[in-house]
């Protein structure tokens, strides 16, 4: 068996990166930037005023001097004339800053008779004007690759960027296997369940960066296996769910391999997910995730996941893993890598009283995968440990 680091790496050894598209402002975020993009404007354009109030002679400046106001300048409509000494314009929030202004005194801080204002206030040192090129210049550099935020299309859409070039999404395929699986919403019989691992990994590969699509469940033949990854056609990723381990009933390897899986590896030391298994198959890429829901969702986390973002071009990358207080003593670990469900709160972890990989209320509950390594002693409350916040 593969430790999960080698497994990871190997997983992004069989990653193509994808094509590029174009995209509305509109529809970027999530996305990720797939080439540098340069700024088409400087902002501001001008010196611009950052208070309403008035534009005048820093140098002139003294409590109960008194200048004759000339002139308004608007956000959107500066003033065309020149301030010159004893003189004011008018200036509002955003607006340019006039030719001879170099303050701009708050409203607060003048008292105002009909063209007339004199200082009454402490005007502080602050010149209250954002110089022209502040935030960013034409050419400013915004560089790929970078999953884009909120904050990332404002930035964007301020530096006149309409469209915006971004990496293909990547399809993901997803197939449960297994006679006893039956969809959300439907009945199922007295010896079924629902295929819910497909619903989790859809949600986090979506969110992710992929386009996931559920495929109709295969049932436990290897027709119907073959039905179903026929059907995966034109997927970048396939992935397959349960049928991984070693049971009668357990075709996954055997159909993949006889359809012309290239297998990379299978079977990692890990805890849950061992029959973890991966390839590639024709153009795609295949990840055959074992059945049990915590072991299915924790693998999505550690390997699927990862590979939708190198897919999409991102640094090819395990999650990253934090440290915090153990809020417990914990036991030894055996000979697998064990991530168990914890609570991370108040810096401390908290692994959960059950670890079975069949629970998902308890997968739910958890905040942060603790991490045993391979074989650690028991360890105190108090020991720093690893955990991946999920
Ligand atoms: N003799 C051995 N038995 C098992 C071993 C082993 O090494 N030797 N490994 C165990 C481990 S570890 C795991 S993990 C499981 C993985 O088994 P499979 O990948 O073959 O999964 P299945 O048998 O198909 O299903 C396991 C369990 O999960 C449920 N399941 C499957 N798919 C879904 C789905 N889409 N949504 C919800 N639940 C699903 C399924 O009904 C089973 O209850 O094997 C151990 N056995
Ligand atoms: O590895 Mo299995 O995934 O322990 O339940």
């Amino acid at each position: 068996m593969i430790s999960v680091t080698e497994a990871q790496s190997l997983l992004f050894g069989l990653v193509n990166p994808l094509e590029h598209e174009t995209v509305p402002l509109v529809q970027a975020v999530g996305r990720v930037l797939a080439r540098d993009v340069t700024a088409k404007r400087t902002q501001p354009p001008f010196a611009a005023s950052a208070m309403d109030g008035y534009a005048l002679r820093a140098g002139e400046l003294a409590k109960g001097a008194s200048f004759e106001v000339i002139g308004e300048s608007a956000a959107g409509a500066g003033f065309a004339g020149t301030v010159g000494p004893g003189q004011a314009a008018r200036i509002f929030t955003g607006a340019p800053v006039p030719e001879g202004a170099d303050f701009v005194v708050l409203q607060e801080d003048v008292t105002r008779e009909g063209d007339t204002i004199i200082i009454t206030g402490d005007t502080g040192d602050s010149h209250n004007i954002r110089p022209a090129g502040g935030d960013f210049k034409t050419g400013h550099r915004f560089a790929a690759p970078k999953r884009l935020g909120p904050a990332d299309i404002a930035l964007l859409a301020a530096m006149n960027i309409a469209e915006v070039p971004v990496t293909r999404k990547p399809v993901v395929a997803l197939i449960s296997t297994g006679n006893e699986l039956v969809m959300p919403g439907e009945t199922p019989g007295p010896d079924q369940i629902i295929a819910s691992n497909t619903f989790g990994l859809k949600a986090m590969l979506d969110r992710a960066g992929a386009e996931t699509r559920i495929l109709p469940i295969a049932q436990d033949t290897p027709e119907s296996l073959k039905t179903a990854l026929d059907l995966a056609e034109g997927a970048d990723l396939v992935i397959t769910i349960g049928g991984a381990s070693v049971g009668d009933h357990d075709l996954v390897a055997r159909v993949a391999a006889d359809m012309g899986l290239e297998r990379s590896f299978y079977k990692v030391a890990m805890r849950p997910g061992k029959p973890l298994m991966a390839g590639r198959l024709g153009d795609a890429m295949m990840i055959g995730l074992p059945g049990n829901p915590v072991s299915a969702m924790v693998c999505g986390t550690l390997f699927a996941a990862p590979v939708v973002e190198a897919m999409l071009g991102l640094p090819a990358r395990a999650p990253q893993r934090m440290q915090a207080e153990l809020a417990v003593d914990v036991a030894a670990n055996g000979p697998r890598e064990h991530y168990m469900r914890a609570i991370l709160q108040d810096g401390l972890l908290t692994p959960l009283p059950s670890q079975d990989s069949s629970l998902l209320s308890v997968l739910s509950a958890a905040n942060a995968l603790l991490i045993r390594p391979v074989r650690d002693p028991a360890q105190p409350a108090g020991h720093m440990i690893e955990y991946i916040p999920i």
